[in-house]
């Protein structure tokens, strides 16, 4: 079966490449519906990671944040028509201690090989985890970033010493805003204070108990453990601060990415017995908790809803580079590809 992948090739250039779908394998195909713009397809798309970098992993079809129909599946888990989130992680062996996310030997779609701006995609079934058929679609585009947030805030369960009277996350955009809807929902007694730089997008986070500019935050706030959710050019100013802020024996939950190295204040991660770890990406397990949220508590969908940005109908590669262009234009939000292909 004829295959069409829609491959970055440079930085703002897409182009056709035709592949073949082995039919007789026990994979799932699945016909991609609805695609999420992540900050990471930006990076490629903008030309924004070092030459050595592009030239290693162009030409590749962008995007891990993807749901979809299945048309096929001779595995039989699945029914033809069935909605699901694609796990972008693809481990190749199994480790009784690292998570499947940090197995230097998993590949990771749209890094390193294609995502899922393609018209089918060839999966395995332990990749998919099913969706409700009525959920809001243009939430469920973007559950990979969530399970994100998802896995970051077990991890800081097991980690983070159990006084957890304030907590702070850095950061008011998309990444910010899931981390405080799933923090706040996974414990609800612990106040939650947001720091960020934009009034406007502070405003969004009603469910907070008190947001901050990082411009003026009050000598005397306090907190017992952080999220840092900036990256970029930010990443330094936001971690130092958070080091400035937290209580000794707090926790740093890093999860912008940077793409160069940022100095922080270590002399005072030493004074404070700070522990500061990172988290990145997440697997099958992270997706099925998610969802099982999305279920059990269904409020959830509606604040997500607030972060959906532009959805823009896809059907040529005009298309594509218009939701790209508008992805980096916007003021706050998901950009959705409403993927007709
Ligand atoms: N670890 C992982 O697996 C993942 C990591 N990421 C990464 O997380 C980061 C954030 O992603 P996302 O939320 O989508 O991006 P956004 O650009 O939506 O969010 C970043 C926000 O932080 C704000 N900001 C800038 N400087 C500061 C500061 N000093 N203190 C507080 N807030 C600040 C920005 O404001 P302004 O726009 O005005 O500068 C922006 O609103 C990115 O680096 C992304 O690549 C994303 C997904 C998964
Ligand atoms: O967005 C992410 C996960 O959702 C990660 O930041 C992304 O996977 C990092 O990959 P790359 O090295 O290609 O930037
Ligand atoms: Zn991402």
């Amino acid at each position: 079966m004829i295959n069409t992948v829609y491959q970055l090739v440079a930085p703002r250039r897409f182009e056709i490449k035709y592949s073949d779908i082995d039919l007789n394998n026990n994979k799932v195909i699945v016909r991609p519906t609805y695609l999420s713009i992540c900050n990471a397809d930006q990076r490629y798309y903008q030309g924004l990671r070092d030459a050595e970098i592009l030239r290693k992993k162009l030409p590749m079809a962008l995007i891990h944040e993807a749901i979809g129909e299945v048309v096929r599946d001779p595995s039989g888990n699945f029914k033809t028509g069935e909605l699901v989130v694609m796990v972008p992680n693809t481990p190749v062996e199994e480790d009784d201690i690292i998570a499947e996310n940090y197995l230097r030997s998993s590949k990771f779609r749209a890094s390193g090989f294609d995502g899922f701006m393609q018209e089918y995609v060839e999966i395995t079934p332990d990749r998919l985890v099913r969706l409700p058929q009525d959920i809001d679609r243009t939430v469920a585009a973007f559950t990979e970033i969530v399970s994100v947030s998802v896995h970051a805030i077990g991890r800081f369960d097991k980690i983070a010493h159990k006084r957890r009277n304030v907590i702070g996350i850095w950061g008011d955009g998309n990444l910010g805003y899931i981390t405080a809807v799933f923090f706040k929902t996974m414990f609800p007694e612990t106040k939650l204070y947001i720091f960020g730089v934009n009034p406007d997008k502070l405003q969004d986070f009603t469910f907070a108990d008190a947001t901050f500019t990082v411009e003026h935050i009050p000598e005397d706030v306090k907190i017992d453990h952080a999220f840092e959710c900036v990256g970029g050019a930010g990443s330094g100013k936001a971690i130092n601060q958070i080091i400035d802020y937290i209580n000794p024996e707090g926790t740093i939950s890093i999860l912008g990415v940077s793409e160069y190295p940022v100095p922080i204040n270590t002399r005072m991660v030493l004074e404070k017995g700070l522990r500061i770890f990172g988290s990145s990406r997440s697997g099958v397990a992270d997706f099925e908790k998610t969802v099982a949220l999305y279920k059990s508590n269904p409020e959830i969908i509606n604040y997500l809803s607030n972060i959906v940005g532009a959805v823009v109908p896809v059907r040529t590669i005009e298309d594509m580079k218009k939701a790209f262009e508008m992805d980096i234009q916007k003021a706050f939000g998901k950009t959705i590809m409403m993927w007709d292909k």
